[in-house]
């Protein structure tokens, strides 16, 4: 991508800043709820199956908007999608903090997945309108770990409200931070001179649908970030504490400490992977079958390990398995390098479905298959052994595969149009001809 006057300008880095602020803000919002599961059982009188359809709901809607928020992106530009994110947010929270009821609950769940859902897609969409490309694959994992911190936010300071001030001004003081996040994106993001380039009237969802959703390359990052991202999900999310715990028999203090690898992984290994990416951009599905190989091949040893895994090799599996999330956002490079400037919100609206997607059916699977193999077992029987682990979590093998055949075939799609287009040899696959901006 040539480089524009206004690019890497300070006015770029202070729409960054704002817009990393809101996504900050974003993830607070969504990781919220979870800190507060003893509070919500207590106020909504709750079962577990009950407070966990709070995360379904939330993730179900996070997912689902995803191809409507980047088209709305591409057409609207991420300005009103930031600052309407926000907006929702706001009104989400403000529900949540009267509700008392699991129905009016939900309700401001609903509206908190919503904002969410609209603002990661945005904040990528900024980047190639105010940086060169060359800063990019950094910039967006930079995007990533600040956007992870926000989880530490509703760890510490959240909690410590919740406890200080009970549930009420809790969620209100978290209404108010999206009101900074509304304030902050209103003033300071601009689309950018490139704004006047949203494609004119009607038709253009399904157009731009088609048009994003056509390109191998698109289809290329949403298989890469289906089969990267969902093993962290599906461990941070719910299946990773249980298994560590009652699968493996590690004490629920160390289990924590192990879940807080994932920060650590995600603080190394993004700058990491963003500069490999920067420097290597014909390598990017290379690095990304590298982490995917890393990932499989640790659960492999864990789940055939006889009996109960020693530490170092949990430890190993951990630091395999988070570095699924820097790696997932080489998924949004290949959808901003394949696709023209209209139609790059859609096509990253398209990509972040895929780990989502693929962590939703296979939470759910193995929940499934824990259920199934009790049963089969008798009354009595265990429904966490390790045995019944083993099974389950196997599943991810599957999803693996048809992850990787998904990339394997879209890859060798898009070298197939670039050769046609005069783009890609073998010697630039290789990183030899100097060209760039391949996979
Ligand atoms: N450093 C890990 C960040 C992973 C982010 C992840 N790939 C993603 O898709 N995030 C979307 C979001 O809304 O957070």
């Amino acid at each position: 991508m040539a480089k524009a006057e206004h690019h890497d300008s300070v006015r770029s880095w202070v729409v960054w800043i704002v817009s990393i602020t809101a996504y900050l803000i974003a993830v607070t919002q969504r990781t919220s709820f979870g800190v507060a599961g003893l509070e919500a059982t207590d106020r909504f009188d709750a079962s577990a199956s009950i407070l966990a359809t709070f995360s379904v709901v939330q993730l179900v809607v996070y997912a689902g908007l995803q191809i409507p928020v980047g088209i709305l992106v591409d057409r609207w530009g991420p300005r009103a999608m930031i600052t309407g994110g926000a907006a929702l947010m706001m009104v989400g929270q403000l529900l949540l903090a009267m509700a008392d009821s699991v129905g009016a609950g939900l309700v401001g769940r609903f509206f908190v997945g919503a904002g969410d859902a609209m603002t990661f897609v945005s904040v990528i969409r900024l980047l190639p309108i105010w940086f060169s490309g060359y800063r990019i694959p950094m910039l967006t994992q930079a995007t990533g770990m600040v956007g992870q911190l926000g989880q530490l936010l509703s760890l510490i300071p959240f909690v410590a409200l919740l406890h200080a001030w009970s549930w009420t001004p809790a969620f209100l003081s978290l209404a108010a931070l999206s009101v900074l996040g509304f304030v902050l994106a209103l003033v300071l993001i601009s689309n950018g001179p490139l704004s006047n380039e949203v494609p004119p009237a009607p038709a253009r969802a399904r157009v731009l649908l088609s048009n994003a959703w056509r390109e191998p390359g698109t289809r290329l990052g949403f298989w890469t970030h289906f089969t990267t991202q969902f093993t962290t999900n599906v461990f941070l999310l719910t299946w990773g504490y249980p298994f560590l715990v009652s699968g493996q028999g590690v004490s629920p203090a160390t289990a924590s400490g192990l879940l807080s690898i994932f920060v650590l992984v995600a603080l190394v290994a993004g700058p990491v992977l963003g500069s490999a990416v920067a420097r290597h951009p014909h390598r990017r599905s290379a690095i990304a079958f590298n982490v995917i190989g890393a990932i499989a091949l640790s659960w492999l040893v864990v789940l055939l390990w006889p009996g109960q895994a020693p530490m170092w090799l949990l430890v190993v599996l951990i630091v395999c398995v988070a570095l699924g999330g820097p790696a997932s956002m080489i998924a949004f490079d290949f959808a901003r390098t394949f696709n023209p400037s209209h139609v790059i919100g859609t096509a990253t609206g398209i990509v972040n479905v895929g780990g989502f997607l693929a962590a939703l059916v296979t939470v759910y699977v193995v929940g499934w298959l824990l259920d199934l193999q009790q049963k089969a077992a008798g009354s009595g029987a265990e429904l966490y052994s390790l045995d019944a682990f083993r099974w389950a979590l196997s599943f991810q093998f599957l999803v693996l595969f048809g992850g990787v055949i998904g990339m394997v075939i879209t890859r060798n799609k898009a070298r197939r149009n670039m050769a046609a287009r005069g783009d890609y040899t073998p010697r630039s696959a290789r990183g030899l001809s100097g060209r760039t901006e391949i996979e």
